[in-house]
This record gives structure tokens, sequence and C-alpha cells, in this order.
């Protein structure tokens, strides 16, 4: 419990407020009741693990404390512990398709607002997390500054995607409002949708899988049971929701998810690259990332050379569909108002922009790395045969991955054909 951890931690004469400023701020402890509360109600986390935040620059994550094998169970966490839909809305949906979040972001916001006895410890983490770190929860002022980065000023737009990506930051908590009929101004409302945004496997809210961090150049686990068909063919209310690693892991190394690429899914979002990881979850992914400009019909992946070493330095852009000269002109032009925009904000600083120090960090680590990624597009094109074909293509240009499943046309759901993506 609660009280015996603070026991164990402090020893000093003032106990209680030593022990209340530990439980509220200690991610650490939170995250040691977190584990013990999962084991006590059946879950199985694998011994050779832990959670760990290295340092303040990195995020908190999942970490071998010894070696382990391919093909071991990370966790299994029991249906009951999961956050989800009630079960009413669930049978109304056993496909993915027709299932929504809404019902998840209600069982969040129950779990983060209980009374104290009642309040879980995967509920006292998750009221834990910072507030509002996503673009579309953003102040006004910062998402307004995001928004001038982007071009994306409606009033501007000559057409849908006439605009840097990501799509669409300032119309999602619109979007949550109407589809889930939520109150998106109750302060707590909205950091359950924030955490469902940001953590959750589509509908399902499932502890200790949450701890890990995204890497689509390292991701060494692998679900076991797909997770969107939670009644047919594997019923993960009996089973159990089960991670298992599918490399050798040595230990101190990371435990790495893809939040794009899931492997039992047999499909991912082929336009959801490195823009849109960065609007829905909130950071900027390491390399090997992707990127897709619709108004310039040119799209690409940014890798290091022979393999994920940062420490060699050389990357290398892999143009998805040839480039054109348009397309490039197109890049160019935006290369330049970016510049331009950078000077003329190059002496502000946070509160002189009337924002948060970390929306103005979060805003500045996008606009590097989408400067890159412009900047290393645009250099490597140098050396590519261009061609205008792209122009003669419909609005589906991009689509080169795979096939389109048909039902899915206006997702852009592709069902992988090569074996890319692992
Ligand atoms: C599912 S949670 C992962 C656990 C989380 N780091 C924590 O401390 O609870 C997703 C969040 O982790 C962070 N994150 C995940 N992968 C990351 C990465 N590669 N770099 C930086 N932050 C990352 C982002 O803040 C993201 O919204």
């Amino acid at each position: 419990s609660n009280s015996d951890v603070c026991a164990d931690t402090s020893n000093t004469n003032n106990v209680d407020d030593s022990c209340h400023y530990a439980e509220q701020n200690d991610d650490d402890v939170l995250t040691a009741q977190l584990i013990d509360w999962l084991r006590d109600n059946g879950a199985y986390i694998n011994e050779k693990l832990a959670i760990k935040q290295l340092d303040p620059s990195l995020p908190r994550g999942l970490y071998a404390m010894e070696d382990m094998e391919a093909g071991e169970t990370v966790c299994k966490i029991p249906w009951a512990l999961i956050l989800k839909p009630t079960a009413e809305d669930l049978e109304n949906g056993s496909v993915r398709e027709e299932l929504s979040d809404c019902g998840t972001i209600e069982a969040v916001f129950h779990a983060i607002t209980a009374e104290n006895d009642d309040m879980t410890p995967y509920g006292r983490y998750l009221l834990n997390r910072p507030k509002a770190y996503t673009a579309p929860f953003w102040s006004q002022s910062a998402q307004g500054l995001l928004l001038d980065i982007l071009k994306a000023k409606k009033a501007q737009q000559t057409t849908e995607f006439d605009e840097l990506p990501p799509h669409g930051v300032d119309e999602l908590i619109d979007e949550v409002k109407s589809e889930c009929n939520i109150d998106m101004d109750d302060e707590m409302y909205r950091h359950a949708a924030m955490l469902v945004k940001t953590r959750s496997d589509y509908h399902v809210m499932v502890p200790f899988y949450d701890m890990m961090n995204h890497h689509n150049g390292l991701t060494n686990v692998a679900h076991v049971y797909n997770p969107f068909y939670y009644i047919k063919p594997d019923p993960i209310d009996k089973t159990g929701y089960e991670i298992v690693t599918t490399k050798p892991i040595k230990a101190s190394e990371q435990l790495y998810n893809s939040y794009n690429h899931c492997k039992v899914c047999s499909d991912y979002l082929d336009w959801f690259g490195t823009p849109e990881m960065f609007a829905h979850f909130g950071f900027v992914e390491p390399l090997p990332q992707r990127w897709l400009f619709d108004f310039a019909r040119v799209k690409f992946d940014l890798s290091y050379k022979g393999g994920n070493d940062a420490d060699t330095g050389e990357i290398v852009v892999n143009f998805l569909v040839p480039p054109s000269e348009r397309g490039i002109a197109l890049l160019q032009e935006e290369l330049t108002r970016l510049e331009s925009f950078s000077s003329m904000h190059q002496d502000m600083d946070y509160a002189s922009a009337g924002i948060s120090s970390n929306e103005w960090q979060s805003l500045w680590q996008y606009y590097i790395a989408l400067h890159d990624a412009l900047s290393f597009a645009v250099e490597q094109s140098k050396r590519e045969i261009m061609t205008e074909d792209v122009w003669k293509l419909d609005d589906n240009w991009w689509v080169q991955d795979g096939t389109l499943l048909a039902a899915d046309v206006d997702e852009h759901l592709v069902q992988p054909t090569t074996s890319k993506y692992g």
C-alpha cells in the first residue's frame, strides 16, 4: 500500500508531509506502486525489467536490467486492469473500424478523478503526467505560432493541403467534443483525452505496456494478440494483453515499441509519419523518420546510413516517390519562408511570445526537424533523376508501399507487401 512505501522511504520526523510529497511527486515511487499493484492483481511483468528515467532530458521508459532473449514475455496484463469502453460499447463493435476511444476517455477520466482510496496506482500515475503537452492541447497563442510555421492559417489557405504537416492540430479538441459529446472545457476531461491520445492502443489503455517509448529503428517488442479484435480470433479479454521481445536485448538497453507500425495488426497508416507523430504524441521521433508533403507531392524517409547509428552522422534521404522539379521548388520556397520566420523570432523568448517554456521548446524542436527534413530533401534532389510524373497521378499519388485495402480507401490503410516494416 502507499503507506508502506512512504514508511520505507522516509524516516524523518515529518513523516506525513514528506510521505505526501513523495506520493504526489515522485514518479519512481508511482511506477514502483504501479508494478506492485499489477502483480498483486494477476499481471505478469518480466523480472528483468525496470521503469526508469535515466536523465531529465530523456523520457521515462522501460529498460532491461539483465540480458533478455528473443521471444520472452515482457508483460501480460489481465483484461480487468485495462481501461476501456464499457462492455456494452465493446459489444457494438468487435472490430476496430467500429470502435472509438470515447469510452476509453470516460474510463480514464474516472480513473484520474477517483476519490483517494479508490484511486488505483495506474490512475495516480496518469493523473501525474504533464498536462497539455501535445500541440492540439496547447494554448491558443502557442498553437497560433505553430500554425504560422505551417502556414496553416485557414484564411490564407487555397487548398486543403496548401500547408506544411501536421494538419488539423487546431481541430482535434472540437472533434473529440462532437464525436464523444465530452465536456472539453473540463480540465480533467481534457487531460483524460490527451492521455488516451498519447498512450492508448486505440481503444485500450494498458498499464505498463504504455511505459514503452517509440523508436522505429530500434523496435524490439511485438504484440502477441491483435488488440483490435478483442472478441475474435484471439479473445484478449480471456488471454490478457501480452507483449513479447522480438530480438535479444542486452542489459541496460531500452525496450522500444513502434507507435505507428503494429506487427500483428497487418496494416498501418502509410501517411502517419514524423509530423503526425509530433501532433499526436508530442515529440519529434528519432531517425528513421518519414515525411509527406502533400502540396509538393514529395514523400521520403530519412535514416542513418547503414542502420541506426547516430554517431556515424551520415543521413540518407530515400525518396519514396520520384521527386519533381515543381515539388522541390515548392519545398525550397517553404524553406526560405521558414528561415525568415526564425529570424523574425530570434530575439524572442517564451515569455515575450506569451506561451509556456515547454510549448516554446517543443515548437522549436519541431521547427528544427522540419527545416532539416526540407533541407535534406532539397539537397538530395540535386542527385536524383527528376520527373513531373507525380503531378499526373490522382490524390493517392503517395501510396507506394503496398496495396490499398479496398474497404479502407479513406483511411489509406496499407497492407505491407514487402518485408520493409518487419
Ligand atoms: C506511451 S507513453 C510512453 C511512456 C512515457 N515516456 C512516460 O514517461 O510515461 C508516450 C509518451 O512518451 C514520450 N515518448 C515516447 N517515445 C519518445 C521518444 N522516442 N522521444 C521522446 N519522447 C517520447 C512522449 O511524451 C509520448 O507522448
